[in-house]
């Protein structure tokens, strides 16, 4: 059955690429990995999204990346491979690779650097839609691209049968708002902003995907579960806890010192690549001063929301 919006509901951890000391991709650790998150409570994996340095691997190691993750999955939850390539050519043959390589989806990223139009980016998403034979999850992430969807875009996109959700990387309250207005009933939207993710499912959005839920999937599922059962009041007060982290985390290119971080929990997930570099030991600091006491709320038992 392929995919649907329903399915797109959680935690579903954006996750990072393992390396090895000798730089290829280390598939043991990935394997361990999709283990802790799932034992954790994730209910969907993202590997190679800007959090899996989608940008830094070749064609054949992302189609690598994505195999190794559907093994390790072996059906027990949807896994959705970022395609954050920049331009129609690459996105179309990523696409087709993460088919072969048995992705349930594609995370497919808003074409960047030739920025488009609304209505060209509308057609790049109903283009790939009928070229490839997966599910698309709309995302979109501003900050890093330039560029994000209007609300009147989206819901035509939806309109034209492309995609079955979106991930909602942008801070724009305001604008989520309308994209849920109009689009919120049709299909899925998950955040992907860790500071934002209660409030957005107080909005409306189905889960997020996230690169913090690779370290403490246990605290996110619960957040999630919390905000679900209404109780917004908790869900916002245990994702405070974990806002220095963010500070930390994101303080620097994402995913230096989340690699770092992971480290640090018994996670090892190896350096990150060019041009990204590890982090600064001021960020190390901070992680070493926050972690403990995350590491025992994610080890703690967590009270049942509702
Ligand atoms: O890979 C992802 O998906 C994410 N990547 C973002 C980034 O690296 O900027 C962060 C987001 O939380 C998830």
């Amino acid at each position: 059955m392929p995919l649907s919006p329903s399915d797109l509901t959680g935690v579903f951890p954006a996750m990072v690429t393992p390396f090895t000391a000798d730089g290829t991709i280390d598939r043991p650790a990935v394997k361990t990995l999709v283990d802790h998150l799932l034992a954790g409570g994730a209910t969907g994996l993202v590997p190679i999204g800007g959090t899996g340095e989608y940008t830094a691997l070749t064609p054949a190691e992302r189609k690598e990346m994505v195999a190794v993750t559907v093994e390790a999955a072996a059906g027990r939850v949807p896994v959705v491979a970022g395609v954050l390539s920049p331009g129609y050519g690459e996105a179309k043959l990523a696409g087709d690779d993460m088919k072969a390589a048995g992705a349930d989806a594609v995370m497919l990223l808003t074409p960047f650097y030739a920025l488009g139009t609304q209505e060209g980016v509308r057609r790049y998403f109903q283009a790939f839609r009928s070229d490839v034979d997966l599910p698309i999850v709309f995302y979109e992430i501003p900050a890093r691209t330039n560029i994000s969807a209007k609300a009147d875009t989206l819901q035509a996109i939806v309109e034209d049968g492309s995609i079955i959700g979106m991930k909602y990387s942008n801070y724009d309250l305001v604008e989520f708002i309308k994209v849920m207005n109009r689009v919120g009933d049709k299909v899925a939207v998950m955040s992907g902003e860790e500071p934002l993710f209660a409030t957005h499912l107080s909005l409306g959005a189905t889960g997020g995907v996230l690169a913090t839920s690779n370290i403490y999937p246990r605290i996110w599922t619960h957040i999630f579960e919390l905000a679900k059962a209404g109780n917004l009041t908790e869900a916002v007060a245990m994702q405070n806890r974990l806002e220095p982290l963010f500070a930390a985390i994101f303080g620097e290119a994402n995913p230096g010192p989340l690699k770092r971080a992971m480290k640090m929990a018994g996670l090892d997930a190896g350096e990150v690549r060019l041009p990204l570099l590890p982090p600064s030991a001021e960020t190390v600091d901070k992680l070493e001063a926050i972690m403990p006491m995350l590491d025992d709320l994610e080890a703690a038992p967590l009270a049942k929301a509702g």
